[in-house]
């Protein structure tokens, strides 16, 4: 990518708000675009049924689709003095995300692993960072690097690793018009190989008591 297209990418119009990748949300935009949709695929848009689509429905599920490229959206990581420097491994976290390429979903299930330092955090508050991040446009592959660099940051974490698996929309409903699986592993900070030999198992043993889903 030239410095050009890179600038290119970062300079959109960002509602005013920010800068760069963390990205406000243009309403306005996002109405006329819906509305230009439905008139793309040969719908009159002021049909009572469905004037509010565009002009409520669909930027509201927009916005809150989008909600991971906003940090007043993220929730808060309250955390407090280890008690422990132990893993932590939550496994089977919901993961509902968009394809960049189709702006379909994709969706699955995250498993999370982290070694504190001297901070931990609620467990609840993993399943609410990834139910944050996953609120973006986003590959697979891109999302699992965000929660597992995102948290160890959040967390001061010694290492975190990440396991997403998925299921994308746009390769079951179209084009190659199959149901595959995705799994993508990203890792931050440290990570002994007792560690990922753990979250190995606590994945294997959700597999055997679930489908994944
Ligand atoms: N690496 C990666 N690829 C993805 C993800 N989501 C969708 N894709 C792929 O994005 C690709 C887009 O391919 P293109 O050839 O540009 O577009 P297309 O002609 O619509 O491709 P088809 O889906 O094969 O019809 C497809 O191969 C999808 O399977 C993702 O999260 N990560
Ligand atoms: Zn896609």
């Amino acid at each position: 990518m030239d410095s050009q297209e890179q600038q290119a990418e970062f300079q959109y119009d960002t509602g005013g708000e920010t800068t760069g990748p963390m990205a406000g949300f243009d309403e306005q935009k996002a109405r006329e675009g819906a509305r230009l949709l439905l008139e793309a695929v040969g719908r009159n848009p002021d049909e009572a049924g469905i004037y509010d689509t565009w002009n409520r429905r669909v930027p509201e599920m927009l916005e809150t689709l989008t909600e991971g490229t906003r940090h007043e959206a993220k929730p808060v990581m309250r955390t407090f003095e280890a008690e422990t420097d132990s893993l932590v491994v939550k496994t089977g976290i919901p993961l509902h995300s968009m394809c960049e390429h189709h702006m379909l979903p994709f969706d699955g299930v995250a498993h999370v692993a982290y070694r504190p330092d001297e901070e931990m955090v609620g467990l609840s508050k993993l399943i609410r960072y990834v139910r944050w991040q996953s609120r973006q446009l986003t590959t697979q592959e891109a999302l699992t690097n965000d929660i597992a660099t995102g948290l160890a940051e959040e967390l001061g974490a010694r290492g975190v690793a990440v396991e997403v698996t998925a299921t994308h929309m746009c390769e079951v409903m179209r084009g190659v018009e199959t149901s595959t699986e995705t799994t993508t592993r990203e890792q931050a900070g440290t990570f002994s190989e007792a560690d990922r030999d753990q979250f190995r198992e606590a994945i294997r043993r959700h597999g055997t008591t679930s489908d994944g889903h």
